[in-house]
């Protein structure tokens, strides 16, 4: 069976209790992504009437874009032309008019309604006053940034009812430009091209190589040399990562580069796939699971190196023990792979966890820095994957440096001076569960991180989210289990969930590391995990969104909370900054969501997906918010308590990963049924087969589910509300009894 950790194990950021449930026994695969977002017409774009003078505006503007305008651009920092920046992916911009001095006068410009509601993970680029966004659902927004009106947008049509193939929401980390052409990950796997002037495709190509395993798009493409690089996600579905380029031109493929190898009957791509298959467990058994690695969101590039750098993804399924049985390194799993970047060649790679057992992902977003290491000059990358463990690598060659832990972890001790993990035994332990620090949240998620060369310091935003994983003698037993809907391979993460809670707290922080001495320099504290990616400028200023609905302006020195303003919607994505007209401006996209925060649910407010555009001394008003309501615990939906147990299985392997847990989970950019009306619970089935939300995200399981397995699912959802429900208090007693333990 498939199983997806992730719901469950965000619901104990609020709550341990789901302990008290009799509740999932171990956790399914249910991605099956209900949403409201709002429904925007497939497949087409939407253009305001453009004057020509705009459109040559627009034209020349964008058409300039290229290597060397990024080159050009990363000297003054006028304008924001790729995801990161600059090809090293500094986000450090040299901006200096908004400084810490007048940064406290940061007003609203303008607002733009993103028309969504479920994750907004992109951060806009701005070349000549014209934004560039994607939102959820991988629609794209061409916005004039003067004004924050409408250029254009483009759905490029994703079926709202693939939601359930990707882990972590339908989320879309932003756009390239190059050449006057957009380039979107469509979340189904399309790389789309889109005339920047007009918001018109102009061409597409399906990257996938198997529709028969769930590969999903989420990462932004990057242009290397005239050629689009995009990966893939799906490693928790069962996935084989790759990498591909594609002409920006023509959609012509270029090269591909596979992270793991594949079928063994068949020959190898390469030599890096033969070396590889060496780390392997030599039946095969990885295989028949894709093995992971999917590269789903970093790449920097080096051009003076002629190296592309990518970040690999966690092994499929979770447990090495499934898919290695003979142990071995796996590669390259969890690690950085230099390319060659004309040819895609593996170059070198360094593996940040070996062996891969716990969602360990080197995908968090990577920073290329020219930094002394022992009075030495040195060309490093700057990297805090999910495992803890700050690492500084050397570009060149691929050689550790350092790796120092900027977190709590209890999965290793320490790196020896040969780059190799000490781990701690209890990580890996066929039978007894394991409170792995940091959890499959990891200690770093995508969030981008950004490196002020003036301050020496990264400001990372890290967070810990606990989760108990259990032994894998269950874990064989489930494997063995029939996958209900099968519509990928029917391979679990290969992880259970474990009923006793971890003993761990979670937490969010923003940390200014120093990546020389190794050593945090100062933090800040938040109030939940799962916040936003940061931007650092010439004005000593760090810039980060919070899952509390909050924009930061910090110190970038100090760390001292300089300015801030409300969101209306928790804000993951990162800021990006940039001139129109010879004043600066600092831009984000807010939007609640991502892996935690399909389930979860921080602000007190709610609004849409929204960009907001900031410069000092404007004084827009800000939006009306909503105030989040959690409604009424769901309470009078008959059933029959014998049916609880089989509904909770069949809940946590349909519903789960979207909706959490009834009652106990309160709910993220997707509804907790547990707060919903005793109608929609009591005529479930109006929902769950050809129902109002399939344009929405919400599957239609006709032919998977039955009429009775939805009566049994009505019964595990009020069953548990009713279990969480408080005991009405006994206020005679109450007033002089022993304290409870
Ligand atoms: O293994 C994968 O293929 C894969 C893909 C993705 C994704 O594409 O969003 C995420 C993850 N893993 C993952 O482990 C994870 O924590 C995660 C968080 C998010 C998000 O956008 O919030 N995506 C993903
Ligand atoms: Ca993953």
């Amino acid at each position: 069976m498939m199983r997806s950790p992730y719901a469950a194990s965000a619901r104990r950021f609020f709550s341990d209790t789901a302990a008290r449930l009799s509740g999932p026994p171990h956790l399914t695969r249910a991605a099956v992504a209900i949403g409201f977002s709002l429904a925007i017409s497939g497949g087409v774009a939407v253009a305001q009437k453009m004057d020509k003078g705009s459109a040559d505006h627009i034209k020349a503007a964008t058409s300039a874009v290229d290597a060397n305008f990024v080159k050009a651009n990363t000297s003054t920092s006028k304008d924001w032309p790729t995801i990161g920046l600059d090809y090293a992916e500094t986000r450090f911009s040299k901006l200096n008019q908004i400084n810490t001095g007048n940064v406290k006068n940061l007003g609203l410009k303008w607002t733009y309604n993103l028309e969504s509601v479920r994750g907004i993970e992109a951060t806009p680029l701005v070349v000549d006053g014209i934004m560039y966004v994607s939102a959820s659902w991988s629609v794209v927004h061409a916005i004039d940034a003067r004004t924050g009106k409408r250029i254009w947008s483009y759905d490029p049509g994703v079926n709202r009812e693939i939601g359930y193939k990707g882990c972590c929401d339908v989320v879309n980390r932003g756009v390239a430009l190059y050449k006057g052409k957009i380039f979107v990950g469509a979340y189904d796997g399309r790389l789309v091209a889109i005339d920047a002037v007009t918001g018109k495709k102009i061409w597409e190509k399906d990257t996938v190589i198997d529709h028969s395993h769930s590969y999903t798009i989420t990462g932004a493409p990057r242009v290397v040399k005239g050629k689009v690089l995009i990966g893939n996600g799906g490693a928790e579905y069962g996935a084989r990562g790759y990498l591909t380029a594609y002409d920006a031109e023509t959609g012509e493929q270029a090269w591909r580069w596979f992270v793991v190898p594949g079928d063994p009957s068949k020959p190898f791509e390469d030599e890096s796939m033969e070396k590889a298959a060496k780390t392997w467990d030599p039946s095969g058994k990885w295989w028949v699971n894709g093995g992971g690695g999917t590269p789903w969101d970093t790449m920097t590039y080096d051009p003076d190196l002629n190296l592309v750098y990518i970040g690999t993804g966690n092994g499929s399924p979770w447990n090495r023990n499934l898919r290695s049985p003979a142990g071995g390194d796996n590669l390259y799993l969890a690690s950085l792979v230099a390319l060659n970047a004309d040819t895609g060649k593996y170059v070198w790679h360094y593996q940040e966890t070996p062996g891969d057992n716990w969602d360990y992902t080197s995908t968090q977003p990577m920073i290329l820095a020219d930094i002394k290491v022992d009075g030495r000059p040195r060309k490093v990358i700057l990297h805090a994957p999910k495992n803890g463990f700050f690492f500084v690598i050397d570009r060149t060659n691929g050689k550790f440096i350092s790796a120092k832990n900027f977190v709590d972890v209890n999965w290793a001790t320490g790196f020896d001076a040969d780059g190799r993990p000490m781990e701690v035994t209890a990580a890996r332990s066929p039978d007894q569960s394991f409170d792995s620090i940091p959890g499959p949240f990891g200690a770093h998620n995508w969030h981008p991180m950004s490196y002020n060369p003036q301050t020496g310091l990264v400001y990372l935003p890290a967070h810990g989210v606990p989760l108990n994983l259990t032994g894998e003698k269950t874990l064989t037993q489930n494997a063995a289990a029939p996958f209900k809907f099968g519509a990928t391979t029917g391979w679990n993460v290969g992880f259970t969930l474990n009923a006793a809670p971890p003993k761990n707290l979670p937490f969010g922080r923003l940390i200014a590391w120093d990546p020389v001495k190794q050593k945090e320099a100062w933090h800040q504290e938040y109030v939940a995990p799962w916040n936003g990616g940061t931007l650092t400028t010439a004005g000593n200023l760090v810039f980060q969104g919070t899952a509390d609905a909050r924009f930061i302006a910090y110190n970038a020195t100090t760390g001292e909370k300089l300015w801030e303003t409300p969101t209306g919607t928790g804000a993951v994505a990162a800021a990006s900054t940039y001139l129109i007209d010879g004043v600066q401006y600092v831009s984000i996209a807010v939007g609640w969501g991502g892996v935690f925060g399909i389930t979860q649910h921080v602000a007190d407010k709610e609004a849409p997906g929204t960009v907001y555009t900031f410069a000092v001394g404007a004084k827009a008003p800000l939006p009306e918010f909503t105030k989040y309501q959690l409604g009424n615990l769901l309470a009078g939906v008959k059933y029959d308590p014998k049916d609880v147990p089989e509904g909770t299985a069949l809940y946590v392997e349909a519903c789960a990963t979207c909706h959490g847990v009834p009652g106990v989970d309160k709910g993220g950019n997707v509804k907790n049924l547990g707060y919903v009306s005793t109608e929609t619970i009591a005529n479930l089935k109006d929902m769950v087969f050809k129902g109002p939300f399939t344009d929405k995200g919400m599957p239609d399981f006709t032919g998977k589910l039955t009429e009775a397995d939805v009566v049994k699912i009505q019964a595990f959802i009020q069953g548990t509300a009713d279990a969480v429900r408080p005991k009405p208090a006994e206020p005679d007693k109450k007033a002089d009894a022993a304290p409870q333990k």
